[in-house]
């Protein structure tokens, strides 16, 4: 048997991502309200016909009625097509160029406007097959040809039936009329296209479930304008991540799987299995464990600052870049302990816990301005620095200590050592990160440190202080006011209670870690952090990323770019550049950067070489991950 392929597209909803009639009805009802009862009953006719629920003749006379056309709407008509051509087809015109002789259109649509629109990709006016309008002598469409094998029952598969293709024949389409032709036998494969619309009665028998041509063109083992179908990448999002950075994810076809809460080691390890791009925040612990059973995990996004959760050089050793939002929640924390270093000055929360219980105590013992006083920050990082112009903006004395040198800004004062701003501060405020070593850096020795009466804020990380000795000198009125968002356990969801030595204590603030959860905060994290994953995965950029030397890439054009993770050792990139050599490959653009584990190098080519390269590249040892970009 002939092995040549035949590729049978419909045309509603598939090639374009409209269908043609409603777009025709937008364009001949010009009444808004008329218009919209109409198109829900065309909406209603159609999915009827396209699910076999009423004959098609009966669907389509229906419609025809219910639009009252011209022929002089039909030309709008196909220049509002031209702009609704289906996304990975306009992508894939190369495709339909190298198989023009084998790609045939065949539709219950009308060759008026379905000839000019395919012909936009190369599609033969020869190779279409659909129903004619029939006029009346003012140019009124009032119906259409009844003989067109077309509108009866099993229209399609009679229709390419009589071609009398030989070879395998595959349909490609978003309706049960396209499936119909693969129960006919008529068809060897039956791909349901879910780009534009997914109905669940066709996709149900279906062969194979194409959410773009992309795929259809990669199972098959065409020419495809993309190196790997964008549906294949599986990204799981959790902890109630904004939903704008799902929109983002789906929007670019990736598989999104979103789950609410945080999930255990064990429950992770079953999820993770098939997926490529992980999203967190602050709860979910990647482990090596974790990590190790993700054998397609390419990318973490860390929807937050810190990445102490984040098991940083397993990932790294793996090849797996991390991405987090460094900057989008900081002005969220500062506001917060702004907020907090005045309501502890004052005790507010005392006294309004009093009030709910009908006590009036006016009195202005123990309450203060924060004009003045010395503010201690520990860890003058982004946030740290930033909290430091607010409060000298409020007219506090600012200090920091840092391990690392920082320069000051405005008039805040460096401090040599812990022990030194411990001893002069009034407000002491935790703002360094999560590494391991910060464990337990506040204990009962640096709490002996601080003045009598201190007011003392934890929005770091809950490991960094020890719990007990915060209570007992909260309880001794050493700290005369303590504000803690971070625990060194934090319940895993909203269903979990909260357990903790500093419950009930007096005039402590406990947040539930939500220094940084404002919607704006949530919505610019959402935004930044998909947009440096997508690019990762487009274009292999690692700028900004966590773990990663630091690439910024130029866009892709007319090349392929191989991407190549090595371990760190000498004479990769002379490895790289003779297998290329002796590919006769050219060198367009190479970037090579190292950190202490990996080496990061991009190589762009012209677009034709010798495939088998990418699989040599792979084969150089110490290659931990390579991937061809197109
Ligand atoms: N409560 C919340 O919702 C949020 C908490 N955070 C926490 O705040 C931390 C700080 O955030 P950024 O300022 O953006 O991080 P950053 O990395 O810019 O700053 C951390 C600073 O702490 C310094 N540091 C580290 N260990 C230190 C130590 N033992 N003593 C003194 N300085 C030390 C570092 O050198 C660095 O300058 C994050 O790592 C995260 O853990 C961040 C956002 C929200
Ligand atoms: O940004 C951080 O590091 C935070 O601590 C905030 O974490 P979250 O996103 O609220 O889990």
């Amino acid at each position: 048997m002939s092995t040549h392929k035949h590729f049978i597209i419909d045309f509603d909803s598939t090639f374009t991502k409209v269908e043609a009639l409603d777009a025709l009805c937008a364009i001949c009802v010009p009444d808004a309200q008329q218009r919209q009862k109409v198109l829900t009953e065309i909406q209603r006719l159609t999915d009827l016909g396209m699910e076999g629920e009423i004959p098609l003749t009966e669907s389509l006379e229906k419609r025809l009625a219910l639009l009252k056309a011209n022929k002089s709407h039909i030309n709008d008509l196909i220049e509002h097509l031209r702009g609704q051509i289906s996304e990975s087809f306009k992508l894939n015109k190369a495709f339909f160029e190298a198989y023009k002789e084998d790609i045939y259109i065949i539709s219950n649509g009308f060759k008026e406007f379905i000839v000019p629109i395919v012909a936009e990709l190369g599609v033969k006016p020869e190779h279409v097959f659909a129903n004619s309008f029939v006029y009346d002598q003012d140019g009124n469409i009032i119906g259409f040809d009844r003989d067109n094998v077309l509108t009866q029952n099993q229209g399609k598969a009679k229709q390419i039936k009589s071609l009398g293709l030989e070879g395998e024949i595959y349909v490609i389409g978003d309706g049960f009329t396209d499936y119909e032709i693969k129960e006919a036998g008529i068809a060897d494969k039956f791909y349901a296209f879910t780009e534009n619309v997914k109905r669940d009665s066709v996709v149900n028998k279906a062969d194979h479930v194409t959410p773009s041509l992309d795929e259809f063109l990669y199972v098959n083992k065409l020419p495809s304008a993309l190196s790997y179908p964008k549906n294949r990448i599986k990204v799981l999002v959790l902890e109630g991540i904004h939903e704008h950075a799902i929109n983002m994810f789906r929007q670019e076809g990736y598989n999104v799987e979103v789950i609410a809460g945080a999930l255990e080691e064990d429950e992770l390890c079953e999820k993770i299995h098939d997926v490529s791009i992980i999203c967190i925040r602050s709860k979910t612990q990647l482990t090596a464990k974790a990590i190790a059973a993700a054998p397609r995990l390419m990318a973490v996004g860390a929807f937050c600052i810190g990445t102490n959760q984040i098991d940083l050089q397993t990932c790294t050793e793996r090849g797996i870049v991390v991405f987090n939002a460094p900057y989008s929640n900081t002005r969220s924390v500062v506001e917060m302990a702004i907020g907090e270093i005045i309501m502890l000055s004052r005790g507010i929360v005392e006294k309004s816990n009093r009030m709910h219980n009908g006590e009036w105590d006016k009195s202005a013992k123990g309450s203060n301005e924060i004009r003045g006083k010395k503010l201690g920050i520990v860890g003058y990082g982004n946030i740290g620095s930033q909290l430091s112009v607010l409060a000298e903006g409020l007219g506090m004395e600012v200090y920091f200590y840092d391990v690392v040198d920082k320069l000051a800004l405005g008039n805040a004062k460096v401090c040599n050592t812990l022990e030194e701003l411990l001893s002069l501060a009034d407000i002491v405020t935790l703002h360094v990160d999560g590494r391991p070593d910060n464990k337990n850096i506040i204990g009962a020795k640096e709490f002996d440190m601080m003045k009598e009466g201190v007011i003392f804020l934890n929005l770091a990380r809950g490991h960094v202080v020890e719990i007990e000795a915060l209570a007992q000198n909260i309880k001794s009125g050493k700290i005369r006011g303590a504000a803690v968002d971070v625990f060194p356990y934090e319940p895993k969801n909203n269903q979990e209670s909260f357990e903790s030595a500093l419950k009930g204590l007096p005039n402590t603030l406990l947040s539930p870690h939500i220094g940084g959860s404002t919607e704006e905060a949530q919505e610019n994290i959402a935004q930044y952090v998909p947009s440096k994953l997508i690019d990762y995965v487009n274009t292999g950029g690692s700028y900004n990323s966590v773990n990663f030397p630091n690439l910024q890439l130029p866009a892709l054009r007319n090349a392929h770019r191989l991407i190549h993770i090595h371990r760190n050792v000498p004479g990769i990139l002379a490895k790289i550049n003779n297998a290329l050599a002796e590919n006769n490959i050219n060198i367009l653009g190479q970037y090579l950067k190292t950190n202490e584990t990996i080496g990061y190098v991009i190589t762009d080519v012209d677009t034709q070489y010798n495939r088998s390269v990418t699989k040599e590249l792979k084969q150089i040892p110490d290659t931990i991950k390579s991937r061809a970009l197109y």
